[in-house]
């Protein structure tokens, strides 16, 4: 862990008072999994969350390899795209494409010496072409298909994220799924899971079906991986946030770089914890992941380290 103890630190420890960090990453129990660039600020940020209490507080989480998994005991858990690609529901035609177009965009995606203005050209072709492929099946994919493929889905939510949500239902605290995903799998993998709860709420890419269940089009514009700050911005999200104004202080968690820049819709933020989960490329990924995120959590597949915040926040807030 890369500690630089300021004179906040110094305070705190002079005046006896256990910095918040710590009282986390004790109650975490796996600080060796924890990356934080900047002490002071993180312990700046937990205060405010503290102090604010639940009331102020909101989350923005993306979805795929966030809330959901990255890998179970090694083997790699499906995006909600790749559910829907790979689905034997789906015709040979539309998995040969698919597995094509990740070949060629997913390496775009996670390249880290690319700028997000860079890849955002390719992320939209990837977009483009992945709903296009959809779009020209033939026989196009039908809402009941969806749901069918939620339930044998590989995609399997961090440990204790049912822990997460619930205590985030139970204390009011609305949480804001912002995924570059097919958004109508996240919900129905929501409703597997029974955390479908009524202060969730998913912004994404969603599949638009006629009068008798048939894919007619998709949701406009496109949530890419680099484009959540806009997406956020869009007309049809700005009631959400204008709905949340009391609600300056966020804990924001992603695994892109993308996902840093979520809360950008939040009306006149005030703390925003920025939580990332680096999955992969550790060694080469981390120095961009500590730049960008104020915890880097590595390897992590659970949401123990947001509970142990949680539980700061709603029963220790004074
Ligand atoms: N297997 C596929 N994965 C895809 C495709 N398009 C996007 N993606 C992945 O989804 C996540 C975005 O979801 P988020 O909830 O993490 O924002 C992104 O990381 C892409 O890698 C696809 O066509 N096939
Ligand atoms: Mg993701």
């Amino acid at each position: 862990m890369v500690l630089r103890k300021g004179l906040l630190y110094q305070l705190m420890s002079w005046a006896k008072m256990t910095p918040l960090v710590d009282q986390v990453l004790k109650a975490y129990g796996r600080s060796e999994q924890v990356k934080i660039q900047n002490l002071e600020h993180t312990e700046k940020l937990l205060r405010s969350l503290v102090s604010s209490g639940p009331q102020s507080l909101q989350v923005i989480t993306d979805f795929d390899a966030t809330l959901s998994r990255y890998h179970v005991n090694g083997k790699k858990c499906e995006s909600s795209y790749g559910v829907i690609a790979h689905s034997p529901l789906v015709t040979k035609k539309v998995k040969d494409e698919a597995i094509e177009l990740f070949d060629k965009y997913y390496p775009i995606e996670i390249n880290v010496s690319m700028t997000a203005e860079e890849k955002t050209p390719y992320m939209i072709e990837w977009y483009e072409k992945s709903h296009d492929s959809f779009l020209s099946s033939s026989p196009r994919l039908k809402l009941s298909q969806i749901t069918e493929m939620a339930k044998d889905a590989h995609v399997i939510l961090r440990d204790n994220s049912h822990k997460l949500l619930k205590t985030l239902h139970k204390a009011n605290i609305p949480a804001l799924i912002l995924s570059a995903g097919m958004g109508n799998l996240v919900e129905e993998i929501l409703k597997v899971n029974s955390v479908n709860l009524p202060n969730v709420k998913v912004i994404a890419n969603f599949m638009k079906f006629d009068e008798t269940g048939t894919l007619k089009e998709f949701s406009e514009p496109v949530v890419h991986v680099y484009n959540k700050n806009e997406a956020v911005l869009h007309d049809d999200h700005t009631a959400y946030f204008e709905n949340l104004k009391s609600r300056p202080n966020v804990i924001l968690m992603g695994d892109s770089l993308g996902d840093v820049n979520m809360a950008s819709g939040v009306q006149e933020a005030s703390a925003v914890l920025k939580i990332g989960f680096l999955n992969t490329h550790f060694e080469e990924h981390l120095p961009a992941y500590m730049e960008s995120y104020d915890v880097v959590l590595v390897d992590d597949q659970s949401m123990d380290f947001i509970n142990s915040i949680l539980d700061l926040v709603i029963y220790d807030a004074n």
